[in-house]
């Protein structure tokens, strides 16, 4: 049995701004303070992570196409499209590669809009509000689970 492929984190659209704006909603870490967590956490147990983080709905998608056959796992931080967009769910759909939806606030104690996910009913877990910590849980959940 071949070990298993990186997982793959990725941020949509702002993140880019993480640690620049709004630290009392998204704290002062910044992107690549993110990723360098996603690195670490994935590291402990001899595993490797790809990070990508686009603006572009299509971008994000195409990114998840090209993970097909090559990554293992998708840790998502879908950012605003959570609550808009049906495409970014359809690719998400991919058999055998399990999705962990991450949010660094609490998307359900902020504006109602925040509440509804089109990500969640096809992720195999939900983590907000835990700040940047929860992607490392959502690495140590795959990680563990595998
Ligand atoms: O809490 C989260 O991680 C969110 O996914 C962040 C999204 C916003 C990402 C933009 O974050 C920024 C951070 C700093 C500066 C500007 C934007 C928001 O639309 C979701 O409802 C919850």
């Amino acid at each position: 049995m071949s070990a298993p492929g990186p997982i793959l984190v990725l941020n949509g659209p702002n993140l880019n701004m993480l640690g620049t704006r709004q630290p009392e909603v998204y704290g002062s870490a910044t992107l690549d303070d993110v990723v360098e967590l996603c690195r670490q956490t994935a590291h402990r147990y001899g595993r490797e992570i790809a990070a990508f983080q686009s603006n572009s709905e299509g971008a994000l998608i195409d990114r998840i196409h090209r993970a097909c056959g090559v990554e293992s796992a998708i840790v998502i931080n879908p950012a605003g499209l959570t609550h808009t967009s049906v495409a970014l769910r359809d690719a998400l759909v991919i058999p055998e590669v399990p999705i962990v939806e991450v949010h660094i606030s609490n998307v359900h104690a902020r504006e109602e809009f925040r509440a509804h996910s089109y990500i969640s009913p096809i992720a195999t877990a939900v983590v907000t509000g835990m700040g940047i910590q929860g992607y490392a849980a959502a690495i140590e959940f795959l990680v563990r689970s595998a």
